[in-house]
């Protein structure tokens, strides 16, 4: 966790609740980002799932795909079902983020926003097989995002990160329980986006 300390930035993550959320830019380079970013959008076999919106049926508005130990227990369906088995990508940029987490992930959500109509609404991750307080790592390419918080008891409480090209957000173990967040459509047009939650599925 001390190396974490090397990255500290100041700048946009000012203010924002430090204890639960930590953002570094930069944790790859440009170039590094732009391989991973077309590497990822060509070989991923993205997959557009169905979400319930109350009694309605619809396209998550996203591409996704799940990545981890294949010896790991995925009994919750639905959620996580047979995922696919490491890349050397995913492999390279999973042992960069373990020491500067604290943690060691046996998984990784894949997110594709190809423009700026993909999104992903309000939440917390909270599923019961990732533990009460689950550390997520998440790593971002390409397009800047707003990736939004707000406190779950008290919604003016509310911060907005942008996310950019090689950067590395921790979010901290609490921060699923007492926060929600987003990433919003936009009315601007947007390039395409790929994010990478590792997460420890237990
Ligand atoms: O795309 C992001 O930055 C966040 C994705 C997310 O919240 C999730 O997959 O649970
Ligand atoms: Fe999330």
């Amino acid at each position: 966790m001390e190396q974490l300390a090397l990255f500290a930035m100041a700048g946009q993550s000012k203010g924002l609740p430090t204890d639960y959320l930590e953002y570094f830019p930069g944790l790859f380079t440009t170039q590094e980002g732009d391989y991973f970013l077309n590497k990822f959008i060509a070989e991923t076999p993205w997959k557009q799932s169905v979400q319930k919106m109350y009694d309605k049926e619809v396209l998550t508005p996203r591409l996704t795909a799940w990545f981890g130990d294949l010896g790991t227990d995925y009994s919750n369906p639905g959620l996580v079902s047979n995922p696919l088995p490491w890349t050397p990508e995913l492999l390279a940029i999973k042992e960069k983020l373990e020491p500067l987490s604290g943690v060691k992930f046996n998984s990784v959500l894949l997110n594709y926003y190809r423009d700026g109509n993909d999104s992903v609404a309000w939440h917390s991750d909270k599923e019961s097989i990732l533990g009460k307080h689950p550390v997520i790592a998440s790593v971002s390419f390409g397009q800047v995002r707003s990736f939004d918080i707000r406190n779950k008891a008290d919604h003016s409480q509310k911060f907005s990160v942008r996310l950019e090209h090689g950067s590395f957000l921790l979010m901290k173990s609490g921060l699923q329980e007492q926060w929600e967040h987003r990433i919003a459509k936009s009315s601007t047009p947007m390039t395409a986006r790929v994010n990478l939650t590792f997460r420890v599925v237990i």
